[in-house]
Formats: C-alpha cells, structure tokens, sequence
C-alpha cells in the first residue's frame, strides 16, 4: 500500500514571512492521517519553514539541488546543506529547470544520486511536451528520463523515489491529462521501474500527476490506483485551497 503525497510546489513565489504565515493558516488542516504533505519553498524560505513546521506531519522540499557537496559553483545548493537545515524532499528535474537552466538527464541522475547521499528524498519530474505528445512520444520519453534518473540507485532507494508525472503542456495552463490518461501514463513508467529493478520496486514507488491539479480535480486523479498523489504549483499557493488539496488525496 503506497501512501499518497501531495507536494506542493511554491516556484518563484513567496517570501519568508509570507511562508511561515501559510504555514501557521495550514498547521493541523492539511495534515490528514494516511497523506503525507509535503512543502516545496524556495531557498530563502527553507530554515524558517523546517522551523515552522515541528511537532506536525507537515514535510519541507526544496526545489532544486546541486550534485556536489562543495565547492566553486556560485549560486548554488547542496544536498549537505539542505539536510543540515532539517529538508526532507527535494523536486529535481522539473521541466522548468530542464528548459530553463539546461539540465540533461545526465544532471538529473547526478542530483538524484546526490539527494539520496545526504538522506534527502527526490521528487523527480519526468514528462512530455506537447510537441512530443502529439508525435505520439509520451511513453518514450517518460521511459529515457525516468530510467536515466533513476540509473545507479540500490533498489532500496529506487523504492523511496517518488516520481512525478507532469505533461509539460499541462503545467500552469489550466489544460489537465484526465486521469485515465495519466493514469495510463503512469502505470507504463511503473512497468519501466519494473523491468529496470523488479516488481517489488516497481510496487513500493509512488508515482504523482502534476499540471493544474486544483481542489475540484483532485479526486478524479486520486480515483486511479496508478496515481500516489499530485504535484501541485498554482494551486498550492493558498492555504485553502492546498487544504482541500490535501484533504482531495485522502
Ligand atoms: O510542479 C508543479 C507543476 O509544474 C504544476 O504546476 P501547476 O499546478 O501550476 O500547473
């Protein structure tokens, strides 16, 4: 039985006072037994959120980390310091990043690797373009960036990733997959952890939809028994609408 998850992810939005005081209007609400809620700030926001968020179930993310430990890679994070400050989770691989900041799935393996190095989970984000859709590669290219992150892992920790399952042209756009497509988009992913570890792994991974999940579409992805819960970004930027979010996944 896989726990779903619902993660919320923040983007480029909230400030560090802005961020405790969702934390404070969510505390007890979006904390439902059987769901794990999980918080993805920026940077800035993290030490205050980890702070903010003990004695609940809450969990903090990052969204992005670096693969090495140190050294002269100015602007960045690593996985040594993220832990350090109590971080649970981290997003690596979102389809942002990889268009925006250049990441290859050669660097989305390197910061899986590097998050389980430092206890921290990964969230990794796989997931077709529209162009890709329509040249019916979906499948295709959800195998090549899920297998290549996931390349190296002991099955112990293959069986800890969560995956997320974001169509890029759903992110942000309003456009949802239905969660029969999702759904079956998802359980291939499943078979291909299968085959590259085994079944048991394959069991164990939870598997999320991502791309303008709200609270009125929730349920009809949490009904699939492929889909372990959501990535979130617009909608989880208001206390209560990531409640229902929360609440939706149950
Ligand atoms: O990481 C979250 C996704 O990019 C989805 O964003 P969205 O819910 O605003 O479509």
């Amino acid at each position: 039985m896989r726990t779903p998850i619902i993660a919320g992810n923040w983007k480029m939005f909230k400030t560090v006072k802005e961020a405790v005081a969702f934390i404070e209007d969510v505390k007890g609400k979006a904390e439902v037994a059987g769901v794990e809620s999980v918080i993805c700030a920026p940077y800035t926001n993290l030490p205050a959120l980890t702070e903010a968020v003990q004695g609940t179930s809450l969990k903090i993310g990052a969204q992005n980390v670096h693969f090495e430990d140190s050294g002269a890679f100015t602007g960045e994070i690593s996985g040594l310091m993220l832990k350090e400050i109590g971080v649970d989770y981290v997003i690596i691989g979102h389809s942002e990043r990889r268009a925006y900041f250049a990441e290859t799935d050669e660097i989305v393996n390197k910061k899986v690797l590097a998050a389980f190095k430092h206890g921290l989970l990964p969230i990794v984000c796989v997931g077709e373009s529209l162009e890709e859709r329509e040249a019916g590669k979906t499948k295709d290219v959800c195998r090549v960036q899920t297998e290549a992150a996931l390349q190296g892992l002991t099955e112990a920790q293959a069986a800890q990733v969560v995956v997320a399952y974001e169509p890029i042209w759903a992110i942000g756009t309003g456009k949802t997959s239905t969660a029969e497509d999702a759904g079956e988009v998802i359980g291939y992913i499943r078979e291909r952890i299968a085959a590259q570890f085994n079944s048991d792994v394959a069991g164990k991974v939870r598997i999320q939809y991502g791309g303008s999940v709200k609270p009125n579409n929730i349920r009809e992805f949490m009904q699939h028994p492929d889909i372990d819960g959501a990535l979130v970004g617009g909608a989880s930027l208001e206390p209560a609408s990531y409640i229902s979010l929360v609440e939706g996944a149950r």
